[in-house]
């Protein structure tokens, strides 16, 4: 105690002073920190209206989106952000439209130009990073059941307003205004089955947020300055009750009344904490009517929905679209086992995050196709892959270089029929039991196909996919014819297909300037090693760069080669798909028959068995064996067949075809359907749109194509018997090459095959049901 005067003072001594000065410095201090606390205080109460403000900016959201609760559609607001503890999501939309992350933004000036989203002067784009990680992340959870990635669509809801629509890389930037038009219209991509199981993996995945006390306590206000939700206009009757229900499924996790989103910021991002106040903003009511909603959501409903593949894979598929492969990959697997559907999510998840991506494949008629499933699937990113052929894309390179003119296929046939009469013809080739397009298909496939330029080369090589021996002597005569041909080619200084991709190949080498980022070559096994060899060299090895995909027991040109040939190396990237999705079960054991007793090669040297471990997804399936006497017979047969599909099954004509060996035949059996009045449409003229009418086409063209209801006329008539001068491994071969064709044909069907047997030529195929 401190030493004081009889009245109580303190006694005045040097150490009193020294206290003094002391509690001076104290009272200085903390009046600093009163200070400094206010101002804190002032901060927490800027923030607080922060949060306040964007909680809103959700609720309001969120209210109008639960006026889709009755046509499928299912809000769950305030979940958590998967990978973070205490991060959130503010609103996860799934629906028959699909799945939206939503994040939404209250401010005051937001505005899109130069290819980026502003806030005021600000450049948002961690904001727009931050919803595009937030996606990945609820698309991983998703994957697990076999969402494939870039199927969640992030949406960055500028709250109050409208107008507004921007896609800036993968997000898209909208009015909360603009919000229904834009997810309704998406129409039916995902059945409700699959909803139910995207909500039970969410529920795990992306648990609701736990309400925090402090905000649990703030009141939940209508939206401002408009009056209280049930008189306004924008949420149909029943969502006045669906209000306050995330979700259907489980009501445990719904929100209780005057529930209050808990609002996270994620732990390394204190963004939110940095900015300046944002007044509250009036929300304007919303432009849509309860009418114009409802007939909004009706019209997604009534609309044809979208082929489950396109937004539903099975766990083995989904994963590979996203995966990082360090160096060229592989997709194989026997027909129909989903390898070009891997393929195009492949490519549409390489197109969305930036990727230049090539698709390409050796049909023509193919890329048109493709295009528009990948329109259907991803209308965003449609125009950031080219689907051409190989030849397109080399024809393309000489192009750029002035030299196209020089690819004349006439011409460099006419060189091939003078090499022949002088140096073929007299020569021990024709003695071989092979016809003269048997030696033409051996220079273009196996000595260009392959870029052999010495004889020494040749004669050591070991001629995959080729069946007929040929001995060293054998060997010279062709290397004679080659040299032929091409003197006479370049003579006439014109180029030939092979030429024309080994020459694009070299230009490109030459240039190298990247112009893909990834390329993807489906059906692999009918291009030619030169072919192979040009695409490699766009991307070389880079990682994600070249996805090669195929089955060679659907080789169907002459010629085959391996990968190591080409110099692509898969190893430990080569992924084996063994369910087929396609083809109901009989129709796949049929097909199977038919080539069950012919190895092949799958572009890897080793031979494999003919009739393979394929796990079936469709039951049943109808295969009709047609015995006919005569030609006028199985015309009658097969126009009865399509039109008891059509009028007695409810068939639609554009879900059949009738698939035949040659053009020929296309044109005849065209002829006949239409004498009969049954809509036509030829394979070489189909884009994938649907056309009402039963597609007609070769075994070629309908490679990598599905139809509902497939015919094959004169069945037995493949492969065609032994010729006269046919030598007997001749023979083989040609059989072989003939079976993979109607195996090809035959795979196309899903649900029924129908195969014309003409009993003069013997019905002794076999028949897996009837
Ligand atoms: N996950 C899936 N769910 C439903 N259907 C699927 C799925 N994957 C593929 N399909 C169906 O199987 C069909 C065959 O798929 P796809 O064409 O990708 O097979 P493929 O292996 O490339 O066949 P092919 O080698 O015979 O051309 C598709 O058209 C689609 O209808």
């Amino acid at each position: 105690m401190p030493a004081t005067t009889e009245n109580g003072d303190y006694l005045t001594q040097p150490s009193a002073l020294a206290k003094a000065a002391q509690l001076a410095l104290d009272i200085d201090g903390i009046e600093r920190q009163i200070l400094q606390l206010k101002d804190l205080l002032r901060q927490l109460r800027r923030h607080h209206e922060n949060w306040v403000a964007g909680g809103r900016g959700e609720q309001n959201v969120t209210r109008v989106l639960v006026g889709m609760d009755d046509a499928g559609w299912h809000v769950l607001p305030d979940r958590r952000w998967p990978g973070s503890r205490r991060a959130n999501i503010d609103v996860i939309l799934v629906g028959p439209g699909g799945v939206f992350v939503i994040d939404v933004k209250n401010w005051r000036e937001a505005s899109v130009h130069d290819g980026r989203l502003w806030r005021g002067d600000a450049d948002a784009e961690d904001d727009l990073g931050k919803l595009v990680r937030q996606t990945v992340a609820v698309e991983e959870v998703l994957a697990e059941a076999g969402l494939p990635p870039t199927e969640v669509v992030p949406l960055l809801v500028l709250a109050g307003r409208r107008g507004i629509r921007a896609s800036l890389d993968r997000v898209i930037v909208i009015g909360e205004d603009d919000l229904v038009r834009e997810v309704v219209p998406r129409g039916a991509r995902l059945a409700p089955e699959i909803v139910e199981r995207l909500l039970s993996c969410l529920e795990q995945g992306c648990p609701p947020m736990p309400r925090t006390e402090a905000l649990a306590r703030q009141p939940v206000r209508p939206r401002t300055a408009t009056p209280p939700p049930p008189a306004g206009p924008a949420v149909p009757p029943a969502a006045v009750e669906a209000r306050r229900i995330p979700s259907r499924r489980d009501p445990a996790s719904s929100p209780a009344p005057g529930w209050t989103p808990t609002i996270e910021v994620e732990p390394a991002q204190p963004v939110q904490s940095a900015q300046p106040v944002q007044p509250v903003q009036p929300v304007q009511e919303t432009l849509m009517t309860r009418e114009e909603l409802w007939r909004e959501l009706l019209d997604a409903a009534a609309r044809e929905p979208i082929e489950s593949w396109m937004t539903w894979l099975h766990p083995t598929q989904a994963r590979l679209p996203g995966r990082r492969f360090s160096g060229p990959a592989r997709i194989r697997g026997a027909a129909g086992t989903g390898k070009t559907v891997v393929a195009l999510h492949r490519a549409k998840y390489l197109a969305a995050r930036g990727d230049r991506v090539l698709f390409t494949s050796l049909v023509r008629t193919l890329g048109p196709v493709y295009r528009q499933l990948m329109t259907t699937m991803a209308p965003d990113q449609v125009d950031r892959v080219e689907f051409a052929t190989v030849h397109a894309v080399a024809t393309r390179c000489l192009r750029e270089h002035g030299l196209e003119r020089r690819h004349q296929q006439d011409a460099a046939e006419t060189c091939f029929w003078r090499a022949w009469a002088q140096a073929g013809k007299g020569s021990v080739l024709p003695g071989l039991g092979l016809s003269p397009q048997y030696w033409k298909e051996e220079i273009g496939t196996v000595i260009k196909g392959r870029g052999l330029t010495t004889f020494e080369q040749y004669a050591k090589l070991a001629r995959i996919g080729r069946r007929t021996p040929l001995p060293a002597g054998h060997r010279r005569a062709v290397w004679d014819l080659y040299e032929l041909y091409e003197r006479l080619r370049t003579e006439r200084g014109i180029l030939d297909r092979d030429d024309v991709l080994l020459l694009a190949a070299e230009l490109v080498r030459a240039d190298g300037r990247a112009r893909y980022d990834a390329v993807i070559v489906d059906e692999v096994q009918d291009l030619t090693c030169a072919g192979l060899r040009l695409l490699h060299a766009f991307v070389g090895d880079r990682p994600d760069g070249l996805l090669v995909v195929g089955d060679g027991q659907q080789s169907i040109y002459p010629g085959g080669f391996t990968l190591a040939e080409a110099g692509v190396s898969v190893v430990g990237r080569s992924t084996v798909l063994t369910r087929n999705y396609r083809n109901r079960e009989r129709i796949v054991r049929y097909a199977q028959a038919v080539v069950a007793d012919d190895s092949f090669d799958d572009l890897d040297g080793v031979q494999e068995t003919g009739s393979r471990a394929v796990d079936v997804d469709q039951p049943g399936g109808d295969v009709y064996e047609f015995a006919v006497a005569s030609a006028t017979a199985q015309e009658k047969a097969l126009c009865d067949h399509l039109v008891a599909l059509h009028t007695a099954r409810r068939v639609r004509y554009r879900d059949m075809a009738v698939l035949v060996p040659t053009n020929a035949a296309v044109a005849y059996w065209s002829r006949v359907l239409a004498r009969r009045g049954i809509p036509v449409v030829s394979l070489r003229d189909y884009d994938g749109s649907g056309d009402e009418a039963v597609k007609i086409g070769t075994f070629h063209r309908a490679k990598s194509l599905d139809f509902g209801h497939v015919c094959v006329p004169d069945r037995n008539r493949f492969p065609e018997p032994r010729r006269p001068a046919e030598s007997a491994e001749a023979f083989s071969e040609r059989a072989q090459l003939e079976r993979r064709q109607l195996y090809v044909a035959i795979t196309r069907a899903r649900d029924s095959l129908w195969a014309g047997m003409r009993e003069e030529l013997g019905a002794d195929r076999p028949c897996a049901s009837t």
